[in-house]
């Protein structure tokens, strides 16, 4: 089948060379004449494990091109798949500049035979429909299309695995025949496939986010409810999640959802559900809770070392999650503008193992990025545990305790073996765990002590 997938991010740009490796002929299209030039020469903008192969051999197979903008290959497509971006303001409104810009580039090419349009960006309910009335309107009456949605799951740094191996694929169209066609697009893929309207694979699509964003939320409430009660939370997420109907995952309590996804995605859906008259509660507080997060553990950096105001604090990891250089909506940005409002002649000395160009760009002036965990934590009065990269996780007692000031980490992943830290000499204080009698916490006289 020939392919065309506007957009060249990590969700375009996996779907594009996925299809390639699975025998189809896919050209693949970004107006960002740059990022188009680096991934044709095999400089992927994205970490993504095993991706920069995966494009490779669809270029070197002949089944996979680049482009940028509009092209002879995507009027030959007889799918177009969008893959554009769709950022949300802070109040839940998703931006759809992107998509009706790529729409407008399609039309013309669109006249004269039926063509099939896939929205895989996530997208308010109703884009579907708005999309395809759009680009009839301008188009000659004996041409067609038809647009389906077909929202993206994938997770960063799994987005291989993921295209490959997806939890579902949801299709979601007005018309037999375009069902029929995407069926067939991803025949080739043994997942389960879920055919439904068009409104309900866009609101699923932010559904499920939100329910993965309510599940982190509760987990971090639950911490903090153990550590008032004097319990210890990965104990109760354990017992909680050997319950199959709640279940293992997305229990982890820390510092918080972010990345480009769970949180933009939840805000749209709280706004939408408040403009359809439909409020989301549930959905709504996951977002409050997760915003008082940066706080929590600033006041436990304070309670670790009193005075903060000179004090020198490593952030381990940056990232919004281990295996991406991706910045969006991280928590480390919330947690770092926390700490310099509350004491401004902190100094933050930050490292993460993915740190590239990009990311120093986001960093707020004033935060010092080094290029090991060493060089950050060099005369650090305390360090916080930020992204649990595997890197990070390995750092032993012993090195922790020859490089800083004070071997005071707190673990804002629960990512660290904290009793056995603590029973070498350090103070190491998880979320939701019960403290190990550092200075200026209260002992805790149980048996985690
Ligand atoms: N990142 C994820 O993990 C993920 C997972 C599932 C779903 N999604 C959703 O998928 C969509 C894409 O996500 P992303 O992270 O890949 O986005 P992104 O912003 O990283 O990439 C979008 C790309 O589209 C390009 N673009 C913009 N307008 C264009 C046009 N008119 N023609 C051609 N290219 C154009 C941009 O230059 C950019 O390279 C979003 O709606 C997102 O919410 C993302
Ligand atoms: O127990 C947990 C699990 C995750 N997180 C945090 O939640 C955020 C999101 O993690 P994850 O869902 O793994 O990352 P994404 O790559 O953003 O993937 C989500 O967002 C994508 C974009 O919509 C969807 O396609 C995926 O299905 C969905 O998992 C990160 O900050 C994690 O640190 C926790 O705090 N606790």
């Amino acid at each position: 089948m020939k392919i065309a997938v506007v957009g060249a991010g990590i969700v375009g740009l996996t779907t594009a060379a996925g299809f390639a490796d699975l025998g189809h002929q896919v050209y693949c299209s970004d107006t960002d004449g740059d990022k188009i030039e680096r991934i044709e020469n095999g400089v992927l903008p994205y970490l993504e494990p095993g991706l920069a192969e995966l494009v490779k051999r669809g270029q070197e197979g002949g089944r996979l091109a680049f482009g940028v903008g509009a092209s002879t290959a995507i009027g030959e497509a007889e799918i177009v798949i969008l893959a554009v971006g769709t950022p949300a303001t802070d109040d839940g409104e998703i931006l759809l500049a992107q998509l009706w810009e790529a729409a407008d580039m399609l039309w013309p090419r669109a006249d004269g035979m039926r063509r099939l349009i896939a929205v895989k960006s996530t997208v308010p309910v109703g884009t579907a429909e708005r999309l395809e009335a759009r680009i009839r309107a301008r188009l000659p009456a004996e041409g067609g299309v038809d647009v389906v949605s077909v929202p993206e799951f994938l997770r960063e740094g799994f987005a291989v695995r993921d295209f490959f191996e997806p939890s579902r694929v949801v299709i979601g169209s007005a018309t037999h025949e375009a069902a029929e066609l995407m069926d067939r697009l991803y025949r080739r893929l043994s997942a389960t496939v879920v055919h439904t309207d068009r409104r309900s694979a866009e609101l699923a699509k932010l559904a499920s986010n939100a329910a993965l964003a309510i599940k982190i939320s509760y987990a971090n409430e639950m911490a903090a409810l153990s550590e008032q009660t004097g319990a210890d939370y990965p104990d109760i997420a354990r017992i909680l999640g050997l319950d199959p109907r709640i279940g293992p995952h997305f229990l982890g309590a820390g510092l918080g959802f972010g990345g480009s996804c769970l949180p933009k995605d939840t805000r749209a859906l709280v706004r939408l559900a408040s403009e359809a008259g439909a409020p989301q509660t549930v959905a709504s507080a996951a977002i409050r809770a997760n915003a008082v997060l940066p706080q929590r553990m600033a006041r436990k950096l304070e309670a670790a070392l009193s005075g903060l105001s000179r004090r020198r604090v490593a952030l381990l990891g940056l990232a919004f999650k281990p295996g991406t250089a991706d910045l969006r909506e991280a928590p480390s940005l919330r947690l770092i503008a926390e700490l310099k409002k509350r004491y401004p002649g902190i100094s933050l000395a930050a490292y993460d193992p993915a740190v590239d160009i990009a990311m120093k760009r986001q960093l707020p002036a004033g935060v010092g990025l080094y290029g090991s965990a060493e060089e950050a934590l060099r005369g650090a009065d305390a360090a916080i545990v930020v992204t649990e990269w595997p890197e990070i996780r390995k750092i032993s007692a012993e090195d922790y305790k020859s490089w800083m000031s004070r071997p005071i980490i707190l673990d804002g992943r629960n990512c660290l073996d904290a009793h056995a830290l603590n029973a070498q000499g350090m103070v190491c204080i998880g979320v939701g765990r019960l403290p190990a009698a550092p200075q200026g916490i209260p002992a805790y006289q149980g048996r985690h002590a």
